[in-house]
């Protein structure tokens, strides 16, 4: 087996550390070509599907791509923005923002990228282009607070991957979950009391987590654990009864069972039920994207008023708001720990001499100036 080729070893050369910021994916364009060839790669992943590969490639093949394509083309084309797909302008705009958070918070020798699991930007292609910025730290930060063998997992095995092919691999901590940290709560809490304060206050607050196949919650995976612990953490700070708030999840995928209450048939039963009004708030999503602007936005809104609901209130991810952004620079300082990330007066000069030293070595290698 060969490695894949290193940058030139340089003696002396103060390693730079980075945060990369990693989402699911999304497809680059909302066509059945695009959504296909992002669905085969996110669908193949055996994390996400565990069921016997030669039966799973049959029906991925056979059924799912040449159905589900179009479909799902179709209804990425209702949120698609003039900079592309939701889920990579908020991941891509959280990255740009945390850069600036650490930056004014002193950590001036941080590089912040951001990849998608799925798609582009690839994680090969950002692990290799920080190996080439000269980065030898990295914290891996998934855009998913709460742990599932299904994504989290599924980001450090493409790690591993990319490194099993590399000689001199980065120093590497992966952040595995933070659905109890101060700076997420508090965030949901912000962004729930501002629409409150703009919009006035629904009868119920339904939290929708997207949902995992129930028998991974069996075989041991803590998700479900996870979600029930940020919606209870999220009611305190928002000094909600019992009654005032519930935990759901959407997204059900196949006919397997998957956690339990699912959200679109709960939500029509609280409008038969009788409340004119709910708000919802999906806190496992990080950045809006399909399944919170299409699936909750317009089709559980919609099940919800053909139920005789009056009013349904959906309350935006995250995204890049202050209070995230503020959250997620804490929660890379805890993990950037001990790393050289703010510079002394003597590295900041020799970072300062090493660029001028690789910009001289580009000149005389031609690179444009
Ligand atoms: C097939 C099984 C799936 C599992 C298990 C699953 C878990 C899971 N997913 C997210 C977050 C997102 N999923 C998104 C889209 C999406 N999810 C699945 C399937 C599973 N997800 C599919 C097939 C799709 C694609 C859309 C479709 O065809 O329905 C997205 C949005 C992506 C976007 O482009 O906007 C996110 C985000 C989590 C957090 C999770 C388990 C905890
Ligand atoms: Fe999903
Ligand atoms: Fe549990």
């Amino acid at each position: 087996m060969s490695f894949r080729p290193e940058p030139p070893y340089t003696h002396g050369t103060i390693p730079r550390s980075a945060v990369l910021l990693v989402n699911l994916g999304t497809p680059d364009e909302p066509t059945r070509g695009k959504v296909r060839s992002y669905l085969k790669q996110f669908l193949s992943d055996p994390r996400v599907v565990e069921v016997p590969r030669l039966v799973w490639w049959c029906i991925l093949h056979l059924i799912i791509l040449p159905f589900r394509s179009g479909q799902s083309a179709a209804k990425y084309r209702t949120i698609w923005t003039r900079d592309g797909s939701p889920l990579r302008v908020n991941t891509a705009l959280q990255a740009t923002r945390l850069q600036a958070m650490l930056t004014e918070r002193g950590h001036e020798d941080v590089t912040v990228a951001m990849a998608m699991r799925y798609g582009s930007p690839s994680m090969p292609e950002v692990l290799d282009r920080l190996k080439e910025e000269g980065v030898d730290r990295i914290v891996v930060l998934p855009a998913y607070p709460q742990y599932s063998g299904t994504t989290t997992a599924s980001i450090w095995d493409a790690v591993f991957q990319h490194y099993a092919k590399v000689r001199n691999i980065p120093e590497l901590r992966l952040v595995k979950h933070y659905h109890d940290h101060e700076g997420y709560i508090h965030a949901l809490r912000d962004n729930v009391l501002a629409h409150w304060d703009n919009h006035g206050r629904g009868q119920k607050l339904v939290m929708s987590f997207h949902g995992v196949p129930k028998r991974t919650l069996l075989l041991g995976d803590q998700y479900h654990c996870e979600c029930y612990k940020t919606a209870r953490l999220l009611a305190t700070a928002l000094d909600l009864s019992q009654d005032e708030y519930m935990v759901t999840f959407q997204s059900r995928f196949g006919k397997a069972e998957w956690l339990q209450p699912y959200t679109a048939p709960t939500v029509a039963q609280l409008a038969r039920d009788g409340l004119e009004r709910i708000d919802m708030i999906c806190p496992g999503f990080t950045s809006d994207c399909l399944e919170t602007l299409e699936e909750i936005s317009m089709e559980v809104r919609h099940d919800f008023e053909a139920a005789g609901g009056k009013e349904f209130h959906y309350i935006p991810c995250l995204n890049a708001s202050p209070a995230w952004i503020r959250g997620l620079a804490e929660i890379a300082e805890q993990h950037l720990i001990g790393w050289p990330t703010i510079l002394t007066p003597a590295q900041r000069e020799a970072r300062r001499i090493d660029a001028e030293r690789g910009a001289a070595r580009a000149k005389s290698l031609g690179a444009p100036n």
